[in-house]
């Protein structure tokens, strides 16, 4: 847990960086800090490992008052991953991977155990890369072996300035989706500064979005984006905060669509009937473990004989219930599918389909702000004009 009371640091040449701070990162959780060059960002982090000290206020990590710690013990039980990575060229991956750990006494064989074992963990096989130097890495494996590094003494706390600022969108992208799955897995207190609001977003369980040495919204991603508390805030995440939220607001059950189902087994007449009675042009086919198997139309049950098995069509266009809307958005367009199945595990949900995700939309983007419920959404469709 990170905790400011109250910070302000103010540098000598009476610049106020940061002013008055006060907010906590819980346990587990990864705060992303964003906002425009120069806001008190990196001022904020760097007085966390006490790279920099507050001019007023408190910092306590885990409940204890930094300033009462000893600097570079501090440091040690505090992993720091910086855009420059800063990685040793002289030494290979594995021993700058295992830096923290020699220097904290470990043996030399459990560092590089651990060592190896976080290479692995960050994607860079050690047998492969462990023996490399920096420069027979590309950007975004250096970047990796920075997080690896960080790692290493398996600190509680972790400080991430820009970390994947200095590789190119498609990479950053990879690194973000990589990162994202290692922090599901060592859950660390994370304080993660970025300039860029995308980032920001994907990455955060909460945002702290910085003015100029003030926090002016601290809340989740989805309430930062779809509410913004102040005029500024709006203007900093953008016009388009509406399509970027599609990026944070997950399927919900009630978002789906109940289409008739049938099984694979079903005889074709009692499928039919099914459809008719429910005046429905295809029904959902699920096997007989209730996994989703595909869809039927509506006149192809329309036969004599057979089951649905004969006629049933294989469904490849489906999302885990709680992906985000843009992905369900994003998979609709890549199959050109009129629907979507939504799964939870192999359990099938329901249907989204595009009025159903028009609704949703309009739930992302206007719910908090407008305080609108989701029956009040009216839809049109060309068949309403
Ligand atoms: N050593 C210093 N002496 C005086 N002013 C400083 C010093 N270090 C930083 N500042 C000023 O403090 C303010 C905050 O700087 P900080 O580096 O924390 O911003 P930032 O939000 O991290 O910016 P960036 O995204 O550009 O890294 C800036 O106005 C900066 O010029």
């Amino acid at each position: 847990m990170i905790r400011f009371e109250h910070v302000t640091k103010r540098y000598a040449d009476g610049t106020t960086a940061v002013d008055d701070l006060s907010f906590e990162v819980a346990e587990g959780e990864l705060v992303t800090l964003v906002g425009p060059s120069g806001c008190g960002k990196t001022t904020t982090m760097k007085m966390v490992n006490r790279l920099i000290e507050p001019t007023s206020g408190r910092i306590l990590v885990d409940g204890e008052d930094i300033a009462e710690a000893d600097p570079v013990a501090l440091r040690r039980r505090i992993g720091y991953v910086i855009q420059q990575v800063g990685l040793f060229p002289h030494k290979t991956v594995l021993e700058n991977t295992s830096t923290v750990p020699h220097l904290l006494g470990w043996q030399r064989k459990k560092g590089r155990e651990r060592a190896a074992e976080l290479l692995d963990l960050v994607g860079l096989a050690p047998s492969v890369y462990g023996d490399r130097y920096p420069d027979q890495l590309s950007g975004g494996q250096r970047q990796r072996v920075g997080v690896a590094r960080a790692l290493a003494a398996d600190p509680p706390v972790l400080l991430m300035d820009e970390p994947f600022g200095a590789v190119d969108p498609v990479v950053r992208e990879h690194l973000q989706t990589e990162f994202l799955r290692l922090q599901s897995q060592v859950r660390k207190t994370v304080l993660f500064v970025t300039h860029d609001i995308e980032e920001a977003v994907r990455l955060g369980d909460r945002i702290a979005v910085y003015g100029s040495g003030r926090v002016e919204q601290f809340d989740t991603p989805a309430t930062v984006l779809g509410a913004p508390a102040t005029p500024y805030v709006a203007d900093f995440v953008g016009a388009d905060r509406g399509l970027k939220r599609l990026s944070v607001t997950p399927i919900e059950p009630g978002d789906l669509e109940q289409p008739p189902v049938v099984h694979l087994d079903d005889p074709l007449p009692k499928a039919a009937a099914r459809l008719a009675s429910e005046g429905a042009r295809w029904a959902v086919v699920l096997d007989d473990a209730e996994r989703l198997h595909g869809w039927i139309p509506a006149d192809a049950a329309d036969g004599p004989k057979g089951t649905v098995r004969d006629q049933a069509r294989r469904m490849e266009a489906w999302l885990p219930v709680g992906a985000p809307l843009k992905q369900a958005f994003s998979t609709m367009l890549q199959h050109d599918a009129g629907w979507i199945a939504v799964l939870d595990d192999d359990r099938f949900l329901g249907v989204l389909t595009p009025a159903r995700l028009h609704e949703a939309l309009r739930r992302s983007i206007d719910a908090d702000a407008g305080g609108i419920a989701r029956g009040d959404v009216q839809l049109q469709t060309v068949a309403d004009v």
